[in-house]
């Protein structure tokens, strides 16, 4: 053999060699460069497997070889590296194929993953709130799932899935390589070993059958989103290896990461319906949903990436990236460096959402004074105003939210339009005589702030809006060459290009309406122009949209995430438990569920605990925490439903000696603590370990929401669906252990 090599590495491969030492990885290090500069090196021995034509071994150090599959051409994956005596004894225990239904290249070490799956000594039971094959030593928990291996279940006398025929199971995909070792599995224990050395569709499918999915379930929502768009030919390697379903890292990084224990799976491994939405080219705009934890930030990262890598040359910002706080833009900027580096990110203007509308209105209007506010503060305005003027109507919140929603929501300019306006989904219907007087109260309110030189942060976002809504007109006209005066030509054509090629959104829920149509004016309309994603389900700011009727038409551009690489199957069976049977929209009129979301990790399902006072619960939250001396500080998060809870939770670890911080607007102010906040300010965050503490009736739902029960129940559903939503994202930041706590009568929305 002659020339150059390409070497790839197989997903799942990397998770033996992690658990190789130090110096065998340094081995593998040398390997693979050598390997690629020339296969034929004599100090490799590289050859073939007796009896697979495709299947190559070749030597890192005198004990390990690399398992090597050749895909074609110069082309190599590196499936495996085994001790030698592993390699050449049982040539029949390597298994290797193009999965008919996906199109993707699996291997499998049937040796292996029998002792993983049926050895008892081997098989490593789930230790508390720990991913299957994470090692660590066990906590304990009353819960613990150990618990059910120990105990013989009757309905176990047969194969789990013995109801199944194996051309069921190969029809949804299943590696066919298995099915003799899947035909054994008699517990949960055997699958969840299975299912971390098997390839990835054939763990989801088995995990979802095993849930009790019918057939036609798993078919639609676990295997039809990442069958092979083309049909497969199970002998071509090359096309294989080009489909999003073969999970290969294709660049040298990621092998150097892995080798040094450091690696980002979600840099490389993206799930065939991730890569798909990632590299899809949409006639216009497009949006991505999906559960918590579905890797929806990672897609829109990658998404990125992949704009820029399409941009011809230039130094400006052609792409926005915008989401809702500000933190999370922080974030955002810091994982996109991450993924592709300096040279892309400048390309990439990465902003949240109200910070850009005010530099649109501070660009439009230098040297302006104007404060911003918050809407805390601006509710304390509106509770000012209504005290000088004795207006006992209506309260605050409900004036700063017709006037946010209704009037703003819908750039109301005059009294007129607001007799005629819509009020979707805001309660109780008010009278021509109400809205005459709503009117004037927000008229005296936009004066008061004027006077105070404050502005809120919709008014800015409605201004933004409304500016480049003018500029988008300019533009237009310039284009369509009817800017005469050679004057205004020259000053439109300041105008004429618009802001940007391309704009991504992550946290798409939360924008208003007022966000929507200033970054509808900012790109024209165009193929790739707005990708957004979102979930509705973690709706918390209380924003309700159209895109259709904001030109934004994601109509036959949408696409739905499943797989949640967060947080275990135990604790999102919980958290779906949370939100109960309410309905949620799909930001377009329709309808959105969370049908398929699964994960196929397990851990102890989440500990619900009672407490007498609050003073008890915060005893209990000082216990837990020492408890969990096995993990960083900064992997443990408290959320509380209240603000001046943060306080008290952090001075409570404080006394006891443990570090803790509170989460600000700006996030956590020190890393190597315990993170305390309130639930609005975990929202995209994650941390391995959470207790939710003061889940109580009067907290959440908040006591406030009572009081609409009997006047406005619209207005009383729309605010227990938030406070759902809300305990449902704080729930969801978990990825392995959960603790909910309360005191006093639980949450009516806990089980
Ligand atoms: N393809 C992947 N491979 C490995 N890890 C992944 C992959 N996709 C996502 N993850 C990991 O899953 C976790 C959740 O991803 P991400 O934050 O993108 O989810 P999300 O859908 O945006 O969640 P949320 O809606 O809760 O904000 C992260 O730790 C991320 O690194």
């Amino acid at each position: 053999m002659q020339g150059e090599a390409t070497l790839r590495l197989l997903d799942k491969a990397d998770k033996e060699i992690l658990k190789l030492s130090r110096d065998v990885k340094g081995a593998i290090y040398d390997f693979q460069h050598k390997f690629r500069k020339s296969p034929a090196n004599p100090g490799l021995h590289f050859k073939q497997l007796k009896g697979h034509p495709r299947l190559y071994s070749a030597r890192v150090n005198q004990e390990y070889r690399a398992l090597l599959l050749h895909a074609g051409e110069s082309d190599y994956i590196l499936v495996a590296v085994k001790h030698r005596k592993d390699v050449y004894d049982n040539l029949d225990r390597f298994a290797y194929q193009i999965n008919p239904v996906t199109g993707g290249i699996e291997f499998v070490d049937l040796v292996s993953i029998e002792k993983q799956v049926l050895d008892e000594t081997l098989v490593p039971s789930v230790p508390a709130g720990k991913h299957v094959g994470e090692e660590t030593s066990a906590s304990s928990a009353p819960n613990e799932k150990k618990a059910r291996h120990a105990t013989p279940d009757p309905s176990v006398s047969e194969t789990l899935f013995a109801a199944f025929t194996a051309e069921q199971l190969l029809d949804l995909g299943v590696a066919e390589p298995l099915l003799g070792l899947i035909a054994k599995i008699t517990t949960e224990d055997e699958l969840l070993g299975l299912v971390e050395y098997a390839p990835q569709l054939t763990a989801e499918v088995l995990l979802a059958l095993h849930d009790g999915k019918t057939l036609d379930e798993v078919l639609d929502q676990v295997t039809t989103p990442v069958t092979a768009e083309d049909p497969v030919d199970v002998e071509d390697y090359q096309a294989a290896l080009a489909r999003p379903a073969t999970q290969v890292t294709t660049d040298d990084t990621a092998l150097q990461e892995v080798l040094e224990g450091d690696f980002g799976r979600w840099r490389v491994f993206l799930h065939p319906t991730q890569r798909k939405v990632v590299e899809r080219n949409y006639s216009g705009p497009a949006r991505i949903s999906g559960g918590p934890g579905t890797g929806k930030t990672i897609v829109t990262l990658h998404r990125v990436k992949h704009l820029v890598d399409t941009l011809g040359p230039g130094d400006d910002k052609a792409i926005l990236f915008t989401t809702f706080n500000k933190n999370l833009a922080a974030d955002l900027r810091q994982r996109l460096l991450e993924l592709a580096g300096a040279e892309v990110a400048k390309r990439v203007e990465i902003v949240n959402i109200d910070k850009l509308a005010t530099q649109i209105v501070a660009e439009a209007e230098p040297g302006g004074r104007r404060r911003w506010i918050d809407d805390t503060k601006a509710l304390l305005e509106w509770e000012d105003l209504l005290l000088e003027q004795g207006e006992t109507r209506w309260d605050g919140e409900f004036l700063h939210a017709e006037w946010s929603h209704v009037i703003l929501g819908q750039a109301i300019n005059s009294r007129a339009d607001y007799f005629r306006a819509r009020r979707a989904g805001r309660g109780r219907s008010i009278s021509r005589e109400d809205r005459a007087a709503i009117w004037q109260l927000v008229e005296r309110y936009i004066k008061r702030l004027d006077d105070k030189e404050l502005w809120t942060f919709r008014q800015v976002a409605e201004r933004a809006a409304r500016m480049e809504i003018e500029r988008a007109r300019q533009r237009a006209s310039y284009e369509a060459g009817q800017v005469s005066s050679v004057k205004l030509q020259r000053e439109s054509g300041i105008w004429h290009r618009p802001r940007y090629r391309h704009i991504v959104v992550d946290e798409a829920q939360d924008l208003s309406a007022a966000h929507w149509k200033m970054l509808r004016a900012m790109i024209p309309e165009g193929p790739n122009d707005i990708f957004l994603a979102g979930d509705t389900h973690q709706r918390i700011y209380g924003n309700y949209v159209s895109l259709g009727s904001l030109g934004i038409n994601i109509r036959g551009r949408s696409s739905k995430l499943t797989l949640s690489y967060r947080t275990t199957h135990e604790i999102l069976g919980a958290a779906l438990g949370l939100l109960g049977q309410e309905e949620w929209d799909d930001l377009d009129d329709g309808h959105d569920d969370l049908s398929g979301y699964r994960s196929v990790l397990h851990g102890m399902r989440p500990i619900l605990r009672p407490a007498s006072t609050w003073d008890a619960e915060l005893d209990a939250v000082v216990e837990q925490v020492r408890e969990w001396n096995d993990v960083a500080l900064a992997s443990i998060a408290i959320c509380v439903p209240e603000r001046r809870m943060v306080a008290e939770v952090e001075n409570r670890l404080g006394k006891a000696g443990i570090v803790a911080t509170a989460i600000g607007a700006e996030g956590p102010k020190l890393y190597d603590a315990i993170h305390v906040g309130t639930m609005h300010r975990f929202k995209g965050l994650e941390y391995q370990r959470m207790i939710l503490v003061g889940v109580a009736e009067g907290l959440v739902p908040s006591h406030h929401a009572a009081q609409y029960e009997d006047t406005d129940p619209l207005r009383y559903r729309r605010e227990l669906q938030r406070a759902r939503s809300l305990l449902f994202v704080a729930a969801t930041r978990a990825r392995d252990t959960l603790v909910i706590s309360w005191h006093g009568q639980k949450s009516r929305f806990l089980p």
